[in-house]
């Protein structure tokens, strides 16, 4: 049967106007209704609460799209392992969930509002329930690795070097969910910074971020031989096994560490893809990956690096753009893409702050790039919704969806 995703979308809106006060109210339901279950979610709900809206966004608005609905369950299904979640929760989260809607929905509620909602529902969880069993037959729920290389290459930022106690397999472009010791049961996402290495290592690159609990105990609280949980690989922003076209690759910060993983990834590649990038930053010591890239450009001609900065001074921590090698450009990093391209031909991969990939992604729609060669993470838009890779395409095809639409969970 079909879902109604119009009577869907309408009586969500009315969450989505209200959602604070929502969600609150669905957590109240669910905790008091399943008091076990509070134990299973961190301390403070904040940015749960966050994560629960995010998802249910993503689920309502691709009801009509199968494909990248059952990649997005699936994932988290996979990724909800990891909190110990079992088939009867989310009989419980369902219950507590149509309850919500009830309330908050209650101008445009109706019989056949429910029964759309409760079909919704129980296909996103038999979903979720599927992959999740799948992937036990062969992943652990989570696994432990050790930090055994630790740099602070600046104050607020750490270069972490990881080795999971077994196997991990993951794509380059991939992100994962990380527990540290200090706060049991916050888990928080970070981009995987390599390429997949036969020593089965894992690089991060963290910045401390203001009040950030998980990011700040990485970088300003671990030691050489602490020990962190990892959740199974997430994210679908990965090189296009079936495309050959050229690169062009926009980070800025610490969004540089799943693009170099991909262009480690090419760099191994038997066909040639030539890359170009630009790697934007405030100031050059915020670079910390420029030698890494260096050295690269330097072994392969493919690839073209474009440091772009903000300004261009010295500062007393880093030095000034003449003292960097190769191509320097001033500005903000979207607004190098310009003086370069066309890239009528290209794949582009973008990553960094919100605002940055919104203006590169227009930036590369003028400079020639189509919409649905255009991949990212989920990226929230302007008016608190989702924009996924192939959003708003210009009819060249629905291309897939790249969105980080799995890093949520509930
Ligand atoms: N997979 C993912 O989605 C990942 C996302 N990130 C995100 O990347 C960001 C990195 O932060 P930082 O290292 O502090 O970088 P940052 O905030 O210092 O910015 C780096 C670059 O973005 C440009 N930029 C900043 N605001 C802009 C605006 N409004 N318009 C145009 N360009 C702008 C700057 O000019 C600079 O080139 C974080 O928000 C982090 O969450 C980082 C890693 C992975």
């Amino acid at each position: 049967m079909p879902l109604n995703s119009r009577l869907i979308e309408e009586t969500f809106a009315y969450i989505d106007n209200d959602r604070e006060r929502a969600i609150g109210y669905f957590y109240g339901r669910l905790f008091a209704a399943n008091p076990g279950v509070r134990s299973m979610f961190p301390p403070a709900m904040d940015v749960q609460r966050d994560r629960l809206f995010t998802a249910l966004t993503a689920i309502v608005r691709n009801l009509d799209n199968a494909e990248t609905l059952n990649s997005f369950l699936s994932h988290l299904g996979r990724d909800h392992r990891k909190f110990g979640v079992e088939p009867h929760h989310y009989e419980a989260v369902g219950s507590a969930l149509v309850a919500t809607l009830r309330r908050f929905a209650a101008p445009a509620w109706s019989q056949e509002a429910e029964r759309a909602w409760l079909a919704a529902y129980q296909l996103a969880a038999r979903m979720m329930i599927e992959a999740a069993e799948e992937h036990s037959a062969w992943a652990p729920p989570w696994w432990h690795a050790d930090v055994i290389g630790l740099e602070r290459p600046q104050r607020h930022l750490a270069r972490l070097t990881l080795r999971p106690n077994q196997g991990y397999s993951y794509l380059p472009g991939q992100y994962l969910m990380l527990q540290a010791a200090r706060w049991p049961r916050v888990w928080r996402p970070y981009s995987i910074a390599n390429a997949p290495q036969s020593d089965n290592l894992l690089h991060l690159l963290v910045r401390a971020v203001p009040g950030g609990w998980v990011s700040g105990a990485l970088v300003h609280h671990t030691r050489l031989g602490d020990s962190v949980l990892l959740g199974p690989p997430l994210g679908s922003m990965v090189l296009d096994a079936a495309s050959d076209r050229p690169l062009v690759c926009v980070a800025g910060g610490t969004g540089i560490a799943p693009l170099k993983a991909i262009i480690e990834q090419v760099a191994s590649l038997p066909r040639r893809r030539p890359v170009t990038l630009f790697y934007g930053a405030a100031h050059s010591g915020d670079l910390t990956e420029k030698p890494t890239l260096d050295r690269l450009q330097s072994a392969n001609p493919w690839l073209r690096v474009v440091s772009v900065l903000e300004s261009t001074a010295a500062t007393d921590s880093s030095p000034g753009a003449a003292a960097l090698s190769g191509d320097v450009r001033c500005g903000r990093v979207p607004d190098a893409i310009a003086a370069f391209g066309p890239f009528h031909e290209h794949d582009a991969y973008v990553c960094g702050p919100p605002a940055m990939m919104r203006s590169a992604i227009t930036q590369l729609r003028a400079a020639g790039v189509r919409r649905s060669r255009i991949f990212h993470d989920l990226l929230p838009d302007e008016d608190g919704g989702y924009l996924r890779s192939a959003e708003a395409d210009e009819g060249a095809g629905t291309g897939s969806a790249h969105g980080r639409l799995d890093r949520s969970p509930l």
